[in-house]
């Protein structure tokens, strides 16, 4: 499903990424780590073609995505942060992702799971940042794309939508899709994930299970693992 092979990236004199090898071969839930500023983010953006890197190759579904830009039709993305434009309401927007993307009913299921229905006629620039994250949830979930990337999705949710978004993402996970996550709330990953990759100072730290993760670092719990593996580097 992804495949990353020896992938270097950096930022000026900041060497972000040094030499990732992952390699997801697809179905389940997979939970990317790593304290602040470690290049999660630049981690999915490369896979998705928005940060191009200074080495390494990335293949998805079995394509080098260097040759061709096809493959994201592929991927359903949650940014981090939305940039939406504040003038436009809601339902414009859904339109014009139905529009640019591909048509679909989904939206409909979306807006009654996540209650949407009185923010419609709403600009967005006029949102709670929770109502925003919302929407774009239902942006990210409306297709039916093979791989799921969804970056920080818990910002801002209150707990029945938080409730709502793990069922989703156990929905899709059901229905054999792939799901790479990258969250900061142990609790949640703990929940959802299959298998974490936890990034440190440019590399693959760790990738397994959680109980095997317990067991490397000799800790009870899952957050004292991570808490562990980040006063060991000092990181
Ligand atoms: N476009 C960019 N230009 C310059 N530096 C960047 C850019 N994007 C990311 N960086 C730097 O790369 C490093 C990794 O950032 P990234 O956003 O990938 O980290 P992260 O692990 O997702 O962090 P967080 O947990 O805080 O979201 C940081 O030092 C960041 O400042």
């Amino acid at each position: 499903m992804v495949s990353i092979q020896n992938l270097y990236k950096r930022f000026g004199k900041n060497e972000v990424l040094k030499g990732i090898d992952l390699s997801i071969k697809g179905g389940g839930i997979f939970a990317i780590l790593g304290p602040n500023g470690s290049g999660k983010t630049t981690l999915i953006k490369s896979i998705l073609g928005m940060v191009i890197p200074n080495k390494g190759d990335i293949s998805v579904l079995g394509e080098n995505i260097s040759k061709n830009s096809d493959y994201r039709h592929k991927i359903d993305y949650l940014p981090q942060i939305a940039n939406f434009p504040s003038n436009l309401k809601v339902k414009e927007l859904i339109r014009m992702i139905k529009d640019l993307r591909k048509n679909t009913n989904e939206d409909e299921r979306l807006i009654e799971l996540f209650k949407i229905q009185p923010f419609l006629d709403k600009k967005l620039g006029n949102l709670s940042g929770g109502t925003k994250q919302k929407v774009n949830i239902l942006l990210t979930f409306m297709f039916d794309s093979p791989l799921i990337i969804l970056d920080e999705p818990t910002t801002g949710l209150d707990p029945i939508s938080l409730i709502r978004l793990k069922e989703l993402i156990q929905d899709e996970k059901a229905k054999g899709k792939t799901i790479l996550i990258t969250s900061h709330i142990m609790s949640f990953v703990e929940e959802v994930s299959d298998e974490i990759v936890f990034i440190l100072e440019g590399k693959i730290y760790f990738r397994g299970s959680i109980s095997e993760l317990k067991t490397k670092t000799s800790q009870p719990d899952f957050e004292h693992a991570i808490a562990s593996i980040l006063t060991d580097n000092h990181a």
